[in-house]
């Protein structure tokens, strides 16, 4: 728990010291791998307290009844038209509709929470039909090949389109680009003069790139401006001059240019935060308490997206976010069940190369990513596989920008099949035939192994997780195997029975991945007395 108040972050909300919750305890000073944090500065804000006031119009809060549920299972009807008042066949038709909503729900596993929450989308042609969708943009849909919605698309758009705030959580690969940039799309006309109006925040600079390209697939051929806040835009943008409609950033970079360009946010009517919970944990706490401040405009729509929602963001947000609707599809933090998952014992760090290499030479599957927790170790394992018969690059945050795009790139292209990766592209990253993630190291977190391996079975493909593990990870298993079986894949008992662990992040020192001076066991059939026999002979060896 942060030992000070935190009244910083939203402006105007005032959080009690008894509930700040740790995710925004700041690392002084350090840099974190898989971002490009070039400074994290400990010194927190407080900003005064400024009553937000909500300009929401009446027309846009609810379509057809002004119908709300406080949760799935019990409808109420907004104060101001009571279920009373209306007549009998108005009556009848929203107990239908309520009906009717809740089965949709149900269907596609979205759970809600907040009032008067908008009627999911039955299929694209409601866009149209309940929203007046513009043609251009409707159009895109099927040029995408986009024929239904997504379980989150089918929720979170009509909640934004009807100018509420969402926090919303569903698997890795579900379509939650979509879910935020289309009704900002339909909502912001093409061709204003007033400046930026929505504000899109990344944790990485890969993933706004890829968000910004996204964006402008679905405007292409229309007066709309989208800009990805690159290093020379922040330090030389013309920004009272410069067309722009909507920007994607890191924070750091959007704070930069709020703090010493002047960049103008005071008409911004979005703010979405993709990643929500990485951008919290990463220390940002300065940047977005900057940029949420200079979005000053009072009709501001707010919007926090990921695939894990721990509680404690979730709490916060539920704290500060004015009237929002809460959207889960599924069960929250669980990782996609269209990834067939597995732990593997490698016994040692120099057991996890001959259990890559094998994996590559029994079940060669590409395209492979393969995780390790630090560049360092990114360097070591390149090293390693590069002058075998394999295709394989690297990225990292030490990387140049330059060459961190073309790794995505020649990956993307299918250039390369293996790429060796740090954290800096877990989140996010939408690599569309990614047939195999391999967590080399131990993912320090059971949300960061949601996240790695969710850059495979996107957008309904399946995928394969492979984890390696040593007894230097046993103890920290637990958590990751309770996703894994959550999803319905198989752990061994032993490790289901190992004590859980309170939050703790593991990054372990590890032993340098070419160490070849130990012999060891590989096995995906882990159990406690392999785990013993390699533990005694790695000791053996040493000694
Ligand atoms: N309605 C749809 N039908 C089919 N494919 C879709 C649809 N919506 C989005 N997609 C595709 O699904 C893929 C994953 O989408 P996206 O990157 O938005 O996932 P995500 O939920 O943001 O994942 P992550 O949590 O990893 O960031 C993309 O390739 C996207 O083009």
């Amino acid at each position: 728990m942060v030992d000070r108040d935190v009244s910083f972050l939203f402006s105007g909300i005032h959080f009690d010291k008894k509930n700040i919750p740790d995710v925004f305890s700041i690392s002084k000073g350090k840099r974190e791998e898989g971002d490009e944090i070039e400074k994290v500065e400990s010194e927190e804000r407080m900003v005064s307290g400024r009553k937000r006031k909500r300009k929401t119009k009446d027309s846009e809060r609810v379509e057809g009844f002004n119908v709300f549920k406080s949760s799935d299972s019990v409808p109420v009807v907004e104060e101001k038209e009571k279920v009373e008042d209306l007549g009998v066949r108005q009556k009848k038709e929203y107990h239908r509709q309520i009906e009717r909503d809740a089965l949709l729900r149900k269907k596609h596993g979205i759970h809600i929470s907040g009032h008067n929450v908008p009627s999911p989308l039955q299929n694209f042609d409601d866009l149209s039909s309940r929203y007046g969708c513009t043609s251009y943009l409707f159009a895109k849909l099927a040029e995408l090949g986009f024929k239904e919605p997504t379980p989150i698309q089918r929720q979170a758009i009509p909640v934004i389109l009807s100018g509420r705030e969402c926090f919303a959580c569903a698997p890795t690969g579900s379509g939650k680009t979509l879910a935020f940039l289309f009704p900002i799309l339909m909502k912001l006309q093409p061709g204003s003069k007033e400046g930026i109006r929505a504000v899109i925040l990344c944790p990485t600079r890969e993933l706004a790139a890829q968000t910004t390209r996204e964006c402008k697939k679905l405007v292409k051929g229309k007066k709309f401006y989208v800009k990805l806040m690159t290093r020379d835009l922040a330090k030389n943008g013309s920004f009272q001059t410069m067309h722009c409609d909507i920007i994607v950033s890191t924070p750091f970079r959007l704070e930069f240019a709020i703090r010493k360009r002047k960049l103008d946010l005071s008409r911004v009517e979005y703010l979405v935060l993709d990643e929500s919970d990485k951008l919290f944990e990463l220390g940002y706490v300065k940047q977005i308490d900057c940029v949420v401040k200079a979005c000053s405009n009072p009709s501001i729509i707010r919007s926090l997206f990921s695939a894990t929602l721990p509680d404690s963001v979730e709490e916060l947000a539920r704290t500060i976010m004015h009237d929002a609707v809460r959207v889960i599809v599924g069960r929250k933090n669980s990782a996609s069940e269209l990834i067939e998952q597995k732990l593997v014992f490698a016994g040692s760090e120099y057991g996890k190369l001959i259990a890559i290499r094998q994996t590559f030479s029994e079940s060669w599957n590409p395209p492979v990513l393969v995780f390790v927790q630090s560049i360092e170790r990114a360097k070591q394992l390149y090293q390693e596989l590069a002058f075998e018969n394999i295709r394989v690059d690297i990225i990292h945050s030490d990387l140049s920008q330059i060459q961190r795009d073309n790794a995505v790139e020649n990956f993307r292209a299918g250039k390369k099949w293996v790429l060796i990766a740090t954290d800096v592209i877990s989140r996010g990253m939408d690599f569309k035939g990614v047939n195999c993630v391999i967590n080399y190291d131990l993912p320090e977190s059971a949300a960061a192994y949601i996240h790695r391996i969710g850059r495979c079975g996107r957008a309904g493909r399946v995928g394969q997780a492979i984890t390696f593990y040593t007894d230097t990870d046993v103890k920290f298993l637990r958590n990751i195997a309770n996703v894994i079986a959550a999803s319905g894949c198989e752990v061994p008992s032993w490790i289901m029975a190992l004590p859980k662990l309170r939050r703790t992040k593991h990054r372990p020192s590890r032993d340098s991945i070419s160490d070849r001076s130990v012999d060891v066991e590989v096995s995906n059939q882990p159990t406690m007395k392999n785990t013993r026999q390699n533990a005694r002979r790695m000791t053996m060896k040493n000694e």
